[in-house]
């Protein structure tokens, strides 16, 4: 099975209410998806949404980067070489980390359909259901109580509760959630880098000292800023997650280091896919620490890939955060990984088992469609 040559498609599906974090709002799943054909007529899926805020990549550079870049360095390989696809995948160009995993998520999905596996299997196997938390968007307090309510009447029993753009009212935020979902739902922090070390830690021990119980807090401070975050670990009870600190596993390797965080997101649109994310999910397991798999705002096809590691790296990735399938109004991907609420349920069809996707827009990229968006 060799690999002959890539399609592009657009996908957009709108979402049940807008997503806001302190860094963006949003109100559709955007995602460039790829198709990636063999000379044997197969296809394998993969997808990536333009997260500029946080990849710095945008439809267009993710189409440019594959269109020019990555698909000409793996067209005509063999598929069974995953490895070598990988290698060739992640050093063809540096950073453009959201268009390396479309690519590597569409070839583990190729893998997985040549030797008749889901992705998950072939990875080492694991429990197939696993179990997401919601994200509750930033809003008027009341907006997000009506949310947490709701999520929680809709059976997620942990949410991941967006702050980070005012520090006085995001206390009050979390208390007015916190006491609303008394003893339904763990709460868990996203303040998306919107505070400073010092806010960080004073909006924290100011929760502390209310009694409010977090299970985490995800990014407090700017990404790069690794002593800050260092600087909040060492300061709150609450364990810290680096989120838009780590990228690739020289970043986890850094913070593991430093110190500077006690758990790690890991999202496959940052590692630059699949072989990556294994590969933190290791470091981390090797220092005991705990990883969360994540999601940016992006489709079933991306967030199914990271189901999958997730089910075969359960020993350390014990916090899920893959809820946007649930965001959208609906699933245009109706075979596979299956996204029922708070659980997610992976099939043993070959690789990520897609057979279809709706309402995919086709992309005449080598005419120039796509590259400028
Ligand atoms: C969607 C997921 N629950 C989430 O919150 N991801 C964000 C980034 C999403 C985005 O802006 O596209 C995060 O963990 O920071
Ligand atoms: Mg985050």
């Amino acid at each position: 099975m060799k690999i002959e040559r890539v399609r592009f498609g657009m996908l957009r599906v709108p979402l049940a209410t807008p997503f806001k974090t302190s860094l963006r709002t949003v109100d559709e799943i955007a995602d460039v998806v790829v198709m990636v054909d063999t000379d044997d007529g197969r296809t394998g899926y993969g997808s990536a949404p333009a997260t500029a805020v946080i990849t710095g990549d945008t439809h267009g550079s993710i189409i440019e980067a594959i269109h020019k870049v990555i698909a000409p360095n793996i067209i005509g390989m063999e598929v069974g070489n995953l490895n070598a696809i990988t290698d060739h995948i992640q050093k063809s160009i540096i950073k453009n980390y959201s268009a390396k995993a479309a690519m590597e998520i569409a070839v583990y999905d190729l893998f997985g359909q040549l030797y008749g596996a889901p992705i998950y299997k072939l990875l080492g196997g694991g429990e197939s259901v696993i179990v997401t938390d919601i994200t509750i968007s930033v809003d008027y307090i009341d907006k997000m109580v009506d949310d947490a309510v709701a999520a929680c009447d809709a059976g997620f029993e942990t949410l991941k509760v967006k702050v980070g753009k005012d520090p006085e009212m995001d206390i009050e935020r979390i208390k007015a959630i916190y006491t609303a979902t008394a003893d339904k739902a763990l709460i868990r922090l996203d303040a998306n880098q919107g505070w400073s070390p010092k806010q960080a830690v004073s909006v924290l021990r100011a929760l502390e000292e209310s009694g409010v119980q977090l299970e985490l807090v995800e990014q407090p401070v700017l990404g790069e800023d690794i002593e800050g975050m260092k600087y909040v670990t060492e300061r709150v009870h609450t364990p810290v997650m680096a989120d838009e600190s780590s990228f690739g596993p020289r970043e986890a390797i850094e913070l593991i280091r430093n110190r500077a965080a006690d758990i790690i997101n890991i999202k496959l649109m940052k590692t630059g896919g699949i072989t990556n994310a294994v590969k933190i999910a290791d470091i981390a397991g090797i220092h005991g620490i705990e990883c969360m798999i994540g999601c940016m705002l992006e489709s079933s096809i991306g967030v199914a890939a990271a189901a999958h590691v997730a089910a075969a790296k359960s020993s350390v990735i014990t916090k899920i955060d893959l809820d946007t399938p649930s965001l959208g109004k609906y699933d245009p991907v109706t075979s596979g990984v299956r996204f029922e609420g708070p659980e997610i349920r992976i099939t043993d069809a070959p690789g990520l088992g897609i057979e279809n996707i709706d309402g995919l827009e086709p992309l005449d990229v080598a005419n120039g469609a796509g590259r400028h968006c």
